[in-house]
């Protein structure tokens, strides 16, 4: 197969305009801060056990077409001795990785941030694809200021990103590019929409300048909302500055925009997406990437208990299950009282 049909043949797996993705890549400092929430230490042991119970969850497979994992999950076995790529794929969910290898202040621009992990990374995606990988993920933070993010910030974030998907795309592994405008602050929505379409609009430039293939690679940006220290938007004010910002700003060739969750919570992540995919046609699908909004409810469920394995499942299921009806548009409140089916 080609690097070309190689990445065509991961984009059909994981765009089929009803399921989306699992973000579970949390970075060990995140899921340490996520385990100490529910009272549980961040061992090995833990980090394997609670992604097992994640992708082990039955018929996950109906509304999850791809799963981010972190290098360490990479190499990890459920309790069977199944290595944990294998039982994603075997229920139908495409493995992916996390390649980035974090962030830092980003010299010259104060305020602004940039991601490392470039260098090596050729080498270590061929690794990644022997341990089952076959899509990668990297994301560069957009904290919101009245002078952030800075025409610096801007093009150097755009860069990074563009020369990962560039690396990823000659390697036959499909890039999601994540620009993540941060929810932090007391900014409005509009000022929201003009970050985020001036962070896309720098993410195009950039992809298009280092030749990377529009319609092999998928989007995971923040949906436009006001800052968490604002009062909540409606889900359809929600789904209008958010469209009108993309179809300003990205190509109709990129074919599913998976978001981000960020920081919504999970009833309020499904609810704006399904007002998005209830207002306007759109060229892309509009899908979910969600970490938090997704994992909250199981995680919650098991606490470190193994014995709650059922109802975190359950759980997951039943977030996966409404998300998938909010790509429908399909989605009520009033599902939310029912259990997953
Ligand atoms: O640990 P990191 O590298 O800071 O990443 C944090 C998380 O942010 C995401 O990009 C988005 O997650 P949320 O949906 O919770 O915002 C996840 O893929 C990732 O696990």
């Amino acid at each position: 197969m080609s690097v070309t049909e190689e990445l065509q043949a991961t984009i059909a797996d994981m765009v089929d305009g009803r399921r989306g993705i699992l973000a579970a890549d949390e970075s060990s400092g995140t899921i340490a801060k996520r385990f100490q929430s529910v009272g549980v230490e961040s061992t090995e042991e833990h980090r394997r056990f609670y992604r097992s119970l994640l992708l082990t969850t039955e018929n996950l497979g109906q509304y999850v077409s791809g799963v981010i994992l972190f290098e360490e999950t990479l190499g990890q076995r459920d309790d069977g001795g199944t290595p944990l790529p294998q039982v994603a794929a075997d229920a139908g969910i495409v493995p992916g990785i996390k390649v980035d290898k974090g962030k830092g202040p980003l010299p010259g621009a104060p305020g602004d941030m940039i991601t490392y992990g470039l260098d090596g990374l050729a080498e270590r995606l061929q690794g990644y694809k022997e341990q089952g990988a076959r899509f990668a993920k990297w994301r560069e933070v957009y904290p919101v200021s009245p002078t952030n993010p800075t025409a610096l910030g801007l093009t150097a974030n755009a860069e990074m990103l563009a020369r990962y998907a560039a690396v990823c795309q000659s390697c036959g592994v499909v890039p999601i590019v994540e620009p993540e405008v941060l929810m932090d602050g007391d900014h409005s929505i509009e000022r929201s929409a003009e970050v985020n379409e001036q962070v896309w609009e720098a993410v195009f430039h950039a992809l298009h300048r280092h030749g990377v293939a529009l319609e092999l690679m998928l989007l995971k940006p923040s949906m436009v909302t006001p800052g968490s220290e604002c009062a909540k938007a409606p889900p359809q004010q929600v789904a209008e500055y958010t469209l009108r910002a993309l179809r300003r700003a990205v190509p109709a060739a990129v074919p599913s925009i998976n978001f981000l969750s960020g920081g919504q919570g999970p009833e309020e992540a499904t609810a704006n997406l399904n007002a998005l995919n209830q207002l306007w046609q759109t060229p892309w699908q509009l899908s979910f990437s969600y970490g938090r909004a997704l994992q909250e409810p199981a995680l919650h469920a098991w606490s470190g208990a193994s014995d709650q394995k059922s109802q975190a499942q359950g759980a997951l299921l039943k977030r996966a299950r409404l998300n998938h009806l909010a790509m429908l548009g399909e989605y009520t409140e009033g599902l939310e009282a029912r259990s997953a089916d």
